[in-house]
């Protein structure tokens, strides 16, 4: 690709999450002519982080373009517990809203693990009700996180049947760790969540087909880490200063993975770039989680959207 240096494949996200885009705007546009339903997504984000207000603002954009309904309830940073309550009671209760995506991180001053069980299972888009968890590890239809589902819709597409694999996650968060082990050990692959307490993790990570780093640290996760031919799915996003020391005095940021890139880029088989990689496959997973959602609803069996 652009990069001359690169050995590996660059595994475009942001071409197939518009690809899924697409899909889910057919397979949504179907659903309202034979049924009457439109699917309905209503984001709540409390206080004003202004890297939150833009992820707010591409999801109900991107949701708008797909056909969608797409509410969004802005509440300011000194919402009560008991406000954010009775508005996700509202939600639950409006047959027009099949999900509900409250943004994190909340202000202090809210139970967030509350407030996401707070929500309808059925309506939980981002798949971090508990009920959604156990449904996930028992095998059981459900709604799957975002980032997790698109990861490994990346990785089925590039590499087809996973059965056999080492998957090596490192990071073992709620809304990425634990459900994309999960995802992987359906998939047949031999699992592995590594963490910060890990020992000798560049040995884990050298062991894996499958490397799927999810641990929020800028560039961690070094080329010598990495298994010839590995298959490297990049999570992170995290804000760095500017790699121009004249820009970064001005403040000027750039975003960057958890993964080196251009060292990983000379040894892995394919690898997710930041941006461009899984961040746009949350977004479009979003759109698919309220798809299937709001056809749950409407008692009709969802069409199939990953590929
Ligand atoms: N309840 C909840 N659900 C979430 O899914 C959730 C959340 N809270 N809180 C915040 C994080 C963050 N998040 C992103 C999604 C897409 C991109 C994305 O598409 N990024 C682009 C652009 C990156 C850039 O340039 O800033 C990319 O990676 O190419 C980024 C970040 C969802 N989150």
């Amino acid at each position: 690709m652009a990069d001359t240096d690169a050995r590996a494949t660059i595994i475009d996200g942001k071409a197939f999450a518009a690809g899924l885009v697409d899909r889910v705007t057919a397979a949504s546009a179907r659903l309202e002519a034979a049924h009457g339903v439109k699917p309905g997504l209503a984001v709540v984000i409390v206080g004003e982080d202004p890297a939150s207000q833009i992820y707010v603002r591409n999801k109900g954009e991107t949701t708008a373009r797909a056909g969608m309904r797409s509410d969004t309830h802005r509440l300011p940073d000194t919402t009560s517990q008991a406000e954010l309550m009775a508005l996700i009671a509202t939600l639950n209760a409006d047959a027009g809203i099949h999900g509900i995506l409250v943004q994190l991180p909340l202000p202090a001053q809210i139970d967030s693990s509350a407030v996401l069980d707070a929500i309808d299972p059925d309506k939980d888009v981002d798949g971090f009700h508990v009920v959604n968890a156990g449904r996930l590890a028992v095998g059981l239809p459900g709604l799957v996180p975002c980032t997790p589902l698109g990861s490994t819709m990346l990785l089925k597409d590039r590499l087809g049947d996973l059965s056999g694999l080492n998957a090596v996650i490192v990071g073992r968060s709620n809304i990425v760790g634990k459900p994309m082990a999960q995802l992987l050990l359906a998939e047949n692959c031999t699992v592995t969540v590594a963490h910060s307490r890990s020992r000798d993790l560049p040995a884990i990570c050298r062991a894996a087909d499958i490397l799927v780093a999810a641990v929020g640290r800028p560039e961690m996760i070094k080329g010598d880490w990495i298994k010839p031919g590995a298959t490297v799915i990049d999570v992170g996003i995290n804000r760095v200063p500017s790699a121009d020391p004249v820009k970064a005095a001005e403040g000027k940021t750039r975003v960057v993975g958890d993964v080196a890139f251009k060292e990983a880029a000379e040894i892995a088989g394919a690898i997710t770039p930041v941006p461009g990689g899984v961040g746009p496959m949350t977004i479009a997973c979003l759109l698919a989680n309220t798809y299937t959602a709001a056809c749950r609803a409407a008692g009709v069996e969802p069409e199939r959207l990953d590929a």
